[in-house]
């Protein structure tokens, strides 16, 4: 079932007493129903005592990363059984980020996605294409490759513990969004590949996001196209305020 999603990924900010500072915040703005999922992705160290505060709460706490391995002599990963020995359910897999500055391939990515499906995470993947190759025309092709290589022996069934985050890297962090038009046309191709890949059901199930400088005042115009399911969201997911306006967009 396609399901509206606003989540917030705090990237490498915040450390422990403004992690819980920003969740008590959270908690004190969350004072009515939303119509969308509400998930927040706090750095590792802090995801176990994100997860105790926001028991009883809307709010879900994600990993940003995961491990592909299951254990073992991987200094400085956290694995997939790890996260969920903390309460963590859900893991964002491939954010430009992690591609750029990392090295993270489309191989790798695809491990980490299937290995956290098999051991029934949920997956927000995420693909995106930089300036030039929007600039080459090249976008769209971009991102379906990613998407193709990313999701590569992913069943269908398993598609339905799958969110795709569409975050143009040049939107990241610079103030510019993709306008309501661009945002709605990729999602409609990421459709009709998913359409490709997998099958009509999969195409409409699934809930894809777009990411990039989603800010209170223009979520609400980017969330009305009919394949946007909702945001992820960085620099304004950091402020309470900010994030409960965006998450009140739907
Ligand atoms: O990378 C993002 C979320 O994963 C988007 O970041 P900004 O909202 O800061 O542009």
């Amino acid at each position: 079932m396609r399901k509206k999603i606003v989540a917030g990924n705090w990237k490498m900010n915040c450390d422990l007493p403004q992690t819980q500072s920003l969740i008590t915040d959270l908690k004190t703005g969350l004072v009515k129903e939303f119509n969308c999922e509400l998930m927040i992705a706090p750095s590792f160290p802090f995801l176990y005592p994100a997860f105790n505060s926001t028991l009883e709460t809307p709010i879900e706490v994600v990993a940003q990363n995961c491990c592909e391995a299951d254990k073992g002599a991987f200094t400085g990963e956290v694995s997939i059984d790890m996260l969920q020995s903390v309460g963590v359910k859900t893991v964002i897999i491939g954010h430009s980020e992690r591609r750029e500055i990392y090295g993270e391939s489309d191989e790798l990515l695809n491990s980490k996605t299937r290995a956290a499906l098999d051991k029934g995470m949920r997956v927000i993947f995420c693909c995106g294409e930089m300036l030039e190759e929007r600039k080459a025309g090249k976008h769209v092709t971009t991102v379906a490759d990613q998407i193709k290589n990313g999701l590569n022996d992913v069943s269908a069934e398993q598609m339905e513990h799958v969110v795709i985050a569409y975050e143009p890297v040049w939107a990241i962090g610079t103030g510019e969004t993709a306008t309501p038009e661009q945002a709605q046309d990729m999602h409609a191709e990421i459709r009709k590949q998913l359409e490709e890949l997998f099958n009509n059901d999969v195409a409409n199930n699934t809930s894809i996001l777009y990411g990039g400088s989603v800010k209170p005042g223009n979520a609400q115009e980017i969330f009305s196209q009919p394949d946007v399911d909702g945001g992820l969201v960085g620099g304004a997911s950091l402020d309470a305020q900010s994030f409960i306006e965006i998450a009140n967009a739907f």
